[in-house]
């Protein structure tokens, strides 16, 4: 299913939550909203889901309204074709695993092959066996594996998870992880998936989109967020960034070397603050003259305190708003530390 939401926009008390945004998901594909607490990730996902009532805009499924303020159209959450799994997961505790999943099916109205298709959902995420428990008779893996199951019994269009690994350890988060992902690739499911955490949105997604303050900064691959972010703020939340001119222009700890390799190259000097070996190679961090703290790797210990030159090469320098050229650095006006 392709979704496509245009100008929509939510404040609570006057307050906006999210402001007028323009987002469409592509049928198939893995889209991760990726920013800090409040940024209005949950608020943007329960208006696709028809929890939350926006303000403004439209939201169509497949070229069909589903959500328009201006005229009066609002499909309710169980007609939009969705499933949903949530941090808590949301598992009915009086109810059997069984019962968990066939509840969806059952509300859907679709009861034909109940005990069939509740069985394929489970054997999906490997639960065959485990009908008759109840939610607190299972591990918290097992039961974001049921809330997964439940979701995509009814064979969703799209399928929603609003921060659906945060209560799992670090362990089994990164298990599930790929579990979830494969599954929904394998599904060929439409997926918008709401966390904080960079290595979660980096690993899973086709698409990122990155917000903060409730707006969209940047929507992209997790290749070009971080080979080529738009804004300072995104080049700082994924990845390491080493600032050349503060918010504007910025290299990657990858693209730093500690020997000229061509005559274009940038030098500049600074001092080793730590290394860390962080396997075949240290990854050192080096105060920076007039610009702050930069991180590099290397293939051979430094000592703390010894005095180094780092180079960049031109093109590798990632550009933002306002940037003017390299030969900035020698202007002592933006020796700022970041
Ligand atoms: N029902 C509500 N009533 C009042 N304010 C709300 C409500 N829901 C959300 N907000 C506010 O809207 C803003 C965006 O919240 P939202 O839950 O969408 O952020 P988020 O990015 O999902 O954050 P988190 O990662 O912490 O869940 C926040 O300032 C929040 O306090």
């Amino acid at each position: 299913m392709k979704l496509e939401m245009t100008g929509i926009q939510k404040s609570f008390n006057q307050t906006p939550a999210l402001l007028p945004t323009d987002l469409t998901l592509e049928h198939g594909k893995f889209t991760t909203l990726l920013g800090p607490s409040g940024c209005g990730k949950t608020t943007l996902l329960r208006m696709l889901a028809g929890l939350e009532q926006p303000d403004a805009g439209e939201i169509r499924a497949d070229g069909q309204c589903i959500y328009s303020a201006a005229k009066r159209i609002d499909i309710p959450t169980h007609k939009r074709n969705l499933g949903m799994v949530f941090q808590d997961f949301a598992l009915w505790p009086h109810m059997t695993v069984y019962e968990n999943v066939a509840f969806g099916l059952k509300a859907g109205k679709q009861k034909s092959d109940l005990r069939q298709k509740v069985n394929e959902a489970l054997g999906m995420v490997r639960l065959q066996g485990m009908e008759d428990r109840y939610p607190h008779q299972l591990s918290g893996g097992q039961q974001q594996r049921v809330a997964f199951a439940r979701a995509v019994a009814v064979r969703p269009g799209v399928i929603l998870f609003d921060e659906p690994l945060s209560a799992l350890d670090a362990v089994l988060r990164e298990e599930m992880r790929i579990e979830m992902m494969s599954l929904v690739r394998d599904m060929g499911l439409t997926a918008l998936y709401v966390t904080h955490d960079q290595i979660e949105a980096m690993s899973m997604s086709d698409e990122i989109v990155v917000m903060q303050k409730g707006r969209i900064l940047q929507k992209g691959s997790p290749e070009t967020i971080y080979s080529a972010p738009s804004d300072p703020y995104v080049a700082s939340f994924i990845g390491k960034s080493n600032w050349l001119t503060p918010n504007q222009s910025m290299v990657r700890p990858e693209h730093v070397t500690w020997n000229k390799t061509g005559h274009d190259d940038l030098c500049y000097p600074g001092t080793v603050l730590s290394v860390s070996y962080v396997g075949e190679r240290y990854e050192v961090r080096v105060q920076m003259e007039g610009l702050g703290v930069w991180t590099a790797y290397m293939n051979q210990r430094m000592c703390v305190g010894e005095r180094v030159q780092l180079y960049v090469a031109p093109e590798r320098i990632c550009r933002m708003d306002g940037y003017d050229h390299p030969s900035m650095k020698q202007n002592e006006a933006i020796a700022v530390a970041y």
